[in-house]
């Protein structure tokens, strides 16, 4: 496969290794009587701010080209673009993140809080926010990193106005974690970026996803994701910038399975959801997780992806967090639509977005076009966008007839060849 890279250098100044070892909100939170270890603390210096696990601490990472300082723009901060920034601004890294809304641009400013996200969380002194005007073309261009963690539906939009302040020879690190696909077009980020921004940017744009909850996140919960791109050095570099004892990255070169098991695995936590919601208990929850990991790796194939991507922890890994944890925001809703609720009220009142109800329908056109059989998916779409009966739809589930446990389409690949070719390249 013929790529060509046209990424900057980055990142530009070394970090010493003290501060690599030791970031710094953790060099607060210094020595812990060894009962205490595996507890999260706090320092009386700064009351809400949880530590790590202390015995983290004596964990190092190799010296390698990743202990350097970057410059950094996370556009979007809801719970995960706060809790990367977090993440980074901690690595000892220049983090800035764009939002929206003034008030939370003067707050994490002010009193390095988010009042909207993450509420209890005291972010980095270091972390500054911009915003709510779209950065200009001179600070994007200061930028050795883009981080977008916007839904997917806000995508088009932010790349349409961002991209003329874009240099192709001289381009940031680009990353992406939204989870979802594009409603009226169904497509994956991958290909709006082609559409936007072209070819020769989304062949370095780079893909993380896997099992991460915010919250766990900004409490250093150990925490692995898959970071996928068709350029293996724009991996790599993301890899190297994001990657901490407490915060593993796993490389690989399929971008297009790793955003469609991110984009799918919020659809079976609804269907998840909903059977709890409906009183069933944990066998039914672990059907779920496994018929929805084969109706993912048929979709994903069909569409062009590798079915073992859907092993990884973008894939499985996600779907087992997802479908099996109330603090998911797509369980949640699936988990409100099994006792009884309307979605526009869940919908109104979950104060946070869920991707899979918009992917949903994204990916029923998805289904439709590759002929694939999901039966999971196809019940969520009709309880979230046809008013079907949610007790209907998991009857009429239960009593679909035996089929083959593993089969995988027989003719596999269109869309990602289609988009492979928007690209200018093949898969080989
Ligand atoms: N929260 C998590 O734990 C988590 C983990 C991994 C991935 N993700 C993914 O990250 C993405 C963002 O999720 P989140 O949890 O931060 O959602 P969120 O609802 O908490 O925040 C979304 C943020 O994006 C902003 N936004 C929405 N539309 C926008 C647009 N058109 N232009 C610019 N900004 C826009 C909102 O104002 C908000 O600040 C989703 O795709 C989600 O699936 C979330
Ligand atoms: O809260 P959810 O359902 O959007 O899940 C968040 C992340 O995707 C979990 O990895």
């Amino acid at each position: 496969m013929k790529n060509i890279l046209i990424f900057r250098k980055f990142p530009r100044k070394a970090l010493s290794p003290t501060s690599w070892h030791r970031p710094h909100h953790l060099a607060r939170f210094c020595t812990t009587p060894a009962a205490s270890l595996l507890a999260p603390h706090r320092c009386s210096s700064s009351p809400s701010r949880p530590a790590t696990p202390s015995r983290l601490l004596t964990m190092s990472l190799p010296k390698s080209d990743a202990c350097r300082k970057s410059k950094v723009l996370v556009f979007g901060a809801g719970n995960f673009g706060s809790c990367l920034a977090d993440h980074l601004a901690d690595s000892q890294h220049e983090v800035f993140v764009w939002s929206r809304s003034p008030n939370i641009v003067q707050s994490l400013n002010d009193s390095h809080r988010n009042p909207e996200y993450l509420k209890d969380h005291i972010f980095p002194a270091t972390l500054k926010a911009i915003g709510p005007e779209f950065p200009t073309a001179e600070t994007i261009q200061q930028m050795d990193v883009l981080l977008f963690a916007i839904p997917t539906e806000g995508v088009r939009q932010t790349l349409a106005v961002l991209r003329p302040a874009l240099d192709e020879d001289n381009l940031p690190l680009l990353i992406f974690v939204n989870k979802g696909v594009e409603i009226n077009t169904r497509a994956l980020t991958l290909e709006i970026i082609v559409d936007t921004c072209g070819p020769k940017i989304a062949k370095v744009a780079t893909f993380i996803s896997g099992p991460s909850f915010a919250k766990e996140i900004v409490r250093r919960q150990p925490t692995s994701v898959s970071v996928a791109s068709l350029s293996k050095e724009a991996a790599q570099q993301a890899s190297d910038l994001f990657h901490q004892p407490w915060f593993r990255c796993y490389t690989g070169d399929d971008p297009i399975g790793v955003e469609l098991a991110g984009a799918l695995k919020n659809v079976y936590a609804i269907a998840a959801g909903m059977a709890d919601g409906l009183g069933f208990e944990n066998n039914t929850r672990a059907m779920l997780i496994t018929r929805g990991l084969a109706e993912m790796t048929r979709i994903g194939t069909a569409y062009g992806a590798s079915p073992l991507t859907f092993l990884s922890l973008a894939g499985v890994g996600d779907l087992f967090l997802t479908c099996s944890s109330t603090a998911s925001r797509n369980f949640t809703v699936g988990y409100r639509l099994g006792k009884g609720e309307r979605l526009s009220y869940i919908l109104d009142t979950l104060g946070s977005v869920a991707e899979g109800v918009s992917t949903a329908k994204g990916l029923k056109k998805v289904i439709d076009d590759l002929a694939v059989s999901a039966p999971i998916a196809s019940a969520v779409y009709g309880v979230l966008h046809e008013d079907k009966d949610v007790h209907e739809q998991a009857q009429a589930l239960l009593c679909l007839p035996a089929m083959s446990e593993l089969d995988l389409p027989s003719t596999p690949g269109r869309p990602a060849q289609l988009l492979m070719r928007k690209l200018g390249m093949e898969i080989v």
